[in-house]
């Protein structure tokens, strides 16, 4: 089932062609990992795909009536800061907002929602804390853990593990996993190719904001790519544990 489609997106930002002709689908099962250099038009692609950037083309999401899209589309942006001082429970609990009529309390769905997306995450020992008291990576959780409490079909977020400890950054990985084999579809922005090697059904490389590569990981994280598009040598092996990756040099 396919739960996203975008046909010949483009963007231009101050005069200056940001993306050009960006076409994909994302289908339920998939998690989609979204990378490129500094600037190559990561964010750009999400905030468009969403409606939240003018843009020529066209994008299932953004046609959607504002309504439709919040049950649809969970967004997670890059921008991490929590301002208002609330409980993690109920920072989570907004995610559930979408499924709400006006003036609705939450109901015991709404509830359960919140429940696993506070266990997947990790954070029952946080329930109750403030969460502007919480480290930056603890934050980030009860932000990714939000946007896991609104269960929507598709997951769309912005270098989700950016900040996070290599077990939590692992564990988040594998909630998108576990989302994708429940027949939901996860597109995530990610620096780290090695996690993105790992636990991604399938990478869209972009570079210049264009779309250079689309498919299997190994496929795509080709030397001659990770020369073009990231300026890098690194080591690609399988290994017993699976496929790695490792960065290891500049190249000038
Ligand atoms: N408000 C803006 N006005 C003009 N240009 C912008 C604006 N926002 C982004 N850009 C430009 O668009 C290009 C793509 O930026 P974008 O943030 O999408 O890249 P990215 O791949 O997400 O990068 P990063 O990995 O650094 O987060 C960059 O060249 C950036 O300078």
């Amino acid at each position: 089932m396919t739960l996203l489609s975008v046909r010949g997106l483009s963007v231009t930002r101050r005069g200056r062609p940001v993306l050009q002709d960006i076409s994909l689908t994302v289908a339920a099962g998939e998690v989609v990992g979204l990378i490129g250099a500094n600037g190559a038009g990561k964010t750009t692609l999400l905030r468009a795909m969403l409606g939240l950037l003018s843009h020529r083309g066209q994008s299932s999401l953004a046609e959607m009536p504002a309504r439709d899209r919040g049950r649809h589309a969970a967004w997670m942006p890059q921008a991490r800061e929590i301002a208002w001082p609330v409980t993690v429970e109920t920072l989570v609990a907004l995610g559930r907002i979408p499924h709400l009529t006006a003036g609705q309390r939450l109901s015991e769905t709404d509830r359960a929602a919140v429940d696993r997306a506070i266990a997947r995450m990790g954070l029952d020992p946080f329930r109750q804390r403030n969460a502007t008291n919480l480290s930056g990576g603890e934050q980030a959780r009860v932000l990714i853990a939000r946007v896991l409490a609104q269960e929507t079909p598709l997951l769309l977020a912005d270098e989700p593990v950016a900040g996070l400890d290599p077990a939590h950054q692992i564990s988040t990985m594998h909630s998108f996993t576990a989302l994708a084999a429940e027949g939901r579809g996860v597109v995530v922005s990610l620096h780290d190719l090695g996690l993105a090697l790992r636990h991604c059904t399938r990478l869209v490389m972009l570079e210049g904001g264009r779309i250079s590569a689309d498919g299997p990981p190994l496929s795509v994280l080709t030397p001659a790519r990770l020369r073009t598009g990231f300026g890098i040598s690194a080591w690609i092996g399988e290994t017993a544990q699976g496929p790695v990756l490792q960065p290891l040099d500049v190249l000038h």
